[in-house]
């Protein structure tokens, strides 16, 4: 997945087509529209084909449209271009675009292939997978293409989902990124977004770049936030989400532990608490600004037991890994947000043991939120995070690497450090940073060496 615009709105093809009318309203017309689209295809394919020749995929609506816009610009441009058309076109601005396509035009079927393939056949308006005839003679020219580039989206792709579609290697989202440019497989390749001058509002947008600041002049270790991590049996995982808390600008950080452990990080203060009562009494502090619990927590009795002490306290809390799935259906009764805020890490799994998510990855996520009162922060290739009033942002293009074993405690965390310091908006931060130190690491990460790439990033965040 490709680096996408910070901030960028992610609207559905309900919502585009919406704007896109509003666009209609105030003068402007389909055509115009379509040939603005045709302009920004035509520049972004003319510099990726440097000189090769090009062949255009052209559909029957308006990405076929799209396609013959941008065949008829790249041609007065001097490219070498052909057209291979899936049929007539039946939208009324494609039909005149088709028109004033004067160049050479082929069958879908009998077309020969070209090293640069670019596919116009179907975007938004997707409505059922190809019939047997064109799905071949789509096979064959992708496959004998160097270089494939999909005009909105993969022909084929669940605008909503991102399930689906041809494979891409660059695909131009036009006038707004939806769901199907950041969720989903790697299909769409690397994902270039081409502004069309749609005005757009949206609660859903790529993962903004955190505001980050240096504590005050006048601040303490407690005030720069305080942060109980509740370790368990798997005494790794509260290390790693302890140390990356401390790495992440909590000030104080204590790794409440079942058993007596030392070692480093020294700045680690540990507290051994043996039972359900010492951690409760450990934790009647109104000086705590939040609690991490279920990195390495396990699910026995004892684990219960510390979960349910957690959840009666006071606290802002941070629920994790065995917690959530102690939790499970019954995460929005027992979390209590009227009193505190709440961060859920869930991966996949957890995610579908807490929640009976509908829709897309991004819509499950917001109903998530929206039932338990808690921010989600639902993590995977593409990290959907919702809060429960709605607004979601998505961090799609985070290291592959990631996918290893203790990155969820080092972001858990981050998370919860955050949160103790006070942060607006600690979920969105806590990603950002995790994302960022894992492609500091780069290739073969492994958790523990995210943790000394975090603290840079904070003097630094524009990096
Ligand atoms: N977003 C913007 O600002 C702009 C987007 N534009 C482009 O327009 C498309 C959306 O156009 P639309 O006509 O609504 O939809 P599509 O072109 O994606 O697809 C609809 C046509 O495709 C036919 N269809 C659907 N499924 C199949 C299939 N499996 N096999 C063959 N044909 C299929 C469908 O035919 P029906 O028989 O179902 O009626 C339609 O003809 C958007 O994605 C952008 O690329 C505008 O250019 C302006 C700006
Ligand atoms: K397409």
């Amino acid at each position: 997945m490709s680096r996408l615009p910070a901030g960028a709105p992610i609207v559905t093809a309900a919502q585009m087509r919406a704007a896109e009318e509003a666009v209609f309203a105030g003068g402007a017309t389909p055509l115009a529209l379509m040939e603005r689209a045709g302009v920004a295809v035509a520049r972004q394919v003319a510099r990726l084909a440097a000189g090769r020749p090009i062949l255009v995929l052209a559909g029957t609506g308006g990405n076929g449209g799209d396609g013959y816009a941008a065949a008829r610009l790249l041609r007065e441009a001097g490219c070498d271009v052909r057209v291979a058309s899936l049929g007539p076109p039946t939208h009324p601005a494609a039909m005149t675009m088709a028109a004033r396509w004067t160049g050479p035009t082929w069958p879908l079927a009998s077309a020969a292939s070209a090293p640069v393939v670019v596919d116009a056949l179907l975007g938004i308006g997707a409505a059922r997978p190809f019939a047997a005839e064109p799905a071949a003679a789509l096979d064959r020219l992708l496959a004998l293409a160097d270089l494939r580039i999909a005009v909105d989206l993969p022909s084929g792709r669940d605008p909503g989902t991102g399930e689906g579609g041809i494979q891409a290697d660059v695909t131009i989202a036009l006038g707004a990124l939806k769901p199907a440019h950041v969720l989903g497989d790697d299909r769409a390749g690397h994902v270039l977004l081409a502004d069309l001058s749609i005005p757009l509002a949206s609660d859903w947008s790529t993962l903004s770049r955190p505001t980050l600041r240096p504590p005050r002049r006048e601040a303490t270790k407690f005030t720069r936030g305080k942060l109980v991590v509740v370790g368990g049996a798997m005494a790794g995982a509260g290390v790693l989400a302890a140390s990356a808390a401390l790495h992440g600008g909590a000030g104080y950080v204590i790794l409440a532990e079942p058993e007596r452990r030392d070692g480093a990080p020294h700045a680690l203060v540990r507290r051994h608490v043996a039972d359900a009562s010492a951690l409760a009494t450990l934790l009647a502090d109104d000086g705590i600004g939040a609690v991490l619990v279920g990195p390495g927590l396990g699910r026995d009795e004892a684990a219960q037991a510390q979960l349910a002490v957690v959840l009666a306290s006071p606290h802002d809390l941070v629920i994790d890994g065995d917690a959530l799935t102690l939790l499970g259906r019954e995460v929005g009764a027992r979390i209590g947000t009227d009193r505190r805020r709440v961060f859920l890490t869930p991966h996949g799994g957890e995610f579908s043991r807490m929640f009976t998510g509908h829709g897309s990855k991004i819509a499950a996520t917001a109903g998530a939120a929206a039932a338990s009162g808690a921010t989600v922060i639902h993590k995977g290739p593409a990290t959907v995070i919702a809060d429960p009033s709605g607004r979601v942002q998505v961090a799609a293009d985070a290291s592959s690497w990631l996918a290893s074993a203790g990155t969820g405690d080092v972001l858990a965390g981050l998370v919860a450090a955050r949160l103790a310091a006070g942060d607006e908006h600690p979920a969105e931060t806590a990603v950002w940073l995790h994302g960022r130190a894992a492609a500091r690491v780069g290739a073969g990460l492994i958790a523990d060496a995210m943790i000394p790439a975090l603290s840079p990033l904070l003097d630094r965040p524009s990096t």
